[in-house]
Order: C-alpha cells, then sequence, then structure tokens
C-alpha cells in the first residue's frame, strides 16, 4: 500500500469550526510520498488543526483526506507508516531515557542492539541523560527526546507539529538536517513551522495556510 500509492497525503476541501467559528475552509493539500511541505502561518490560523486531521486526531466537519490512499487512523498499517508529534508525548513513569527509546524500538519490532540507540542518543545530544527520567529533563531535551524517538523507528510518514521549538540553533540544524535525510531516503514529511529556514533546510517545500484555503 505505502510504497506504490502516489501521495502520501491528499485533503481536499477541508472543513473544521470550533462552535460558531470557522477556522479550516475549504483546504487542498497534497503531501507527494517522497516528499516534504511545510505549512506556515500566523499563530492560531489553524496549522495545528489541519495537522491533527491529518493524523486522525480530530474529526473534520467536512472534506476529504487521504494518507497513502486510505483513510487516517483507520487501520494498524496507518500507524506502521505514520509518527506524528501533534499531540504532545506521554512519559511512563519510571523508564529513563533510554528506556523509552528501547520500548518504541521494540515495539516496532527492531532489535535494540541493533537499532542505533547510542547514536541516537548522542546525534540528540542525550547521552548524559540516557539513565535519567523524561520529566527531570529541560524542555529542549524533551522536545529532542521526542524527536529522537520519532526518528528510531522506521515510517514512511512523519506530521511534525512546529519540531523546531525549543530547540537552540544548533539543534535546529541538526534536526533540519536529519529530516532532510528522511525524505532524501524516500520518507514523506509534512510539518507545520514558524522558522522558514529550518523548514527549508529540512527539504520541505514551504506553503502559507493562507494559499492552502478555497
Ligand atoms: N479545542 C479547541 N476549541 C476551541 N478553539 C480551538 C481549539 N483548538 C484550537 N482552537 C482555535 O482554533 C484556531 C486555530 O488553532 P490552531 O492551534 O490550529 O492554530 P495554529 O496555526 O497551529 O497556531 P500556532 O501557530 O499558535 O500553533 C485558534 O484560534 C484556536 O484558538
Amino acid at each position: 500500500m505505502v510504497d506504490h500509492h502516489p501521495a502520501a497525503v491528499e485533503v481536499e476541501d477541508l472543513h473544521v469550526s470550533y462552535g460558531a467559528t470557522p477556522v479550516l475552509t475549504g483546504v487542498a493539500l497534497t503531501v507527494p510520498a517522497g516528499g516534504g511541505v511545510c505549512v506556515t502561518g500566523e499563530n492560531g490560523i489553524g496549522k495545528s488543526t489541519l495537522l491533527r486531521c491529518v493524523s486522525s486526531l480530530q474529526q473534520p466537519d467536512s472534506g476529504e483526506i487521504r494518507v497513502f490512499g486510505g483513510a487516517p487512523g483507520a487501520t494498524p498499517e496507518f500507524w506502521r507508516a505514520v509518527v506524528t508529534t501533534v499531540e504532545p508525548p506521554t512519559w511512563y513513569p519510571g523508564l529513563t531515557v533510554r528506556e523509552h527509546v528501547e520500548l518504541v524500538c521494540r515495539a516496532n519490532g527492531q532489535d535494540p542492539e541493533q537499532a542505533g540507540i547510542d547514536e541516537a542518543l548522542e546525534r540528540f545530544g542525550l547521552t548524559g541523560h540516557a539513565d535519567a527520567i523524561p520529566p527531570s529533563l529541560s524542555s529542549g531535551q524533551k522536545q529532542r527526546l521526542t524527536l529522537a524517538v520519532a526518528l528510531i523507528r522506521p515510517s514512511s510518514l512523519l506530521i511534525l507539529d512546529e519540531p523546531e521549538q525549543r530547540l537552540d540553533p544548533d539543534g535546529r540544524k541538526e534536526v533540519a538536517a536529519l529530516l532532510a535525510d528522511y525524505v532524501a531516503g524516500g520518507g514523506s514529511l509534512l510539518m507545520a513551522s514558524h522558522d522558514e529556514e529550518f523548514a527549508a533546510a529540512s527539504g520541505a517545500e514551504v506553503t502559507t495556510m493562507e494559499s492552502l484555503s478555497a
């Protein structure tokens, strides 16, 4: 399913309102398989709402969403193919940083010994915190762990809401390079960001939220 469909994400005529307030009005978007799209726009314009709908974490009022040709969230295959950081992660009580990464590897059928956990912790500046529990990390370190966990497991589509948030300048550059590698390796990327330089360095085509609405 995942390898043969031309588009990773197709959104057509999406409408979402909160109460009487329309937020998304006729939004259309395509993320090609093996391509990246970054949606920009002012606070409150609806970027997270769009990403939540594509991630199946929110039901739109109307419109069509297909992820690799299927309904988002409908099958276990969707969750094998898609990683989303739109919803903030929940940390398991008493599990260390390293154990969280190991857990994700095991759940995805990877051998933790072969998955490159040490390298991932090193890459995200978490080596010295491997035996800490996530609640004791700084907000930037938590964001690094979230991204390390998102990137260590195999996937076909990353849906990331402002992944640059709380990262220092070097961290932004490193994460942008990792995302560019992900896309160059055939992965698809849909993200929202306020940092166009970061988005461009991530290999994503930058588009404004305004341009997506009818
Ligand atoms: N659960 C909700 N109930 C009511 N209104 C909401 C809800 N979630 C979002 N909104 C409103 O919908 C609008 C769009 O919010 P959304 O979070 O999608 O914007 P955003 O573009 O991601 O903003 P930011 O750049 O600040 O992250 C905002 O005006 C927000 O207040």
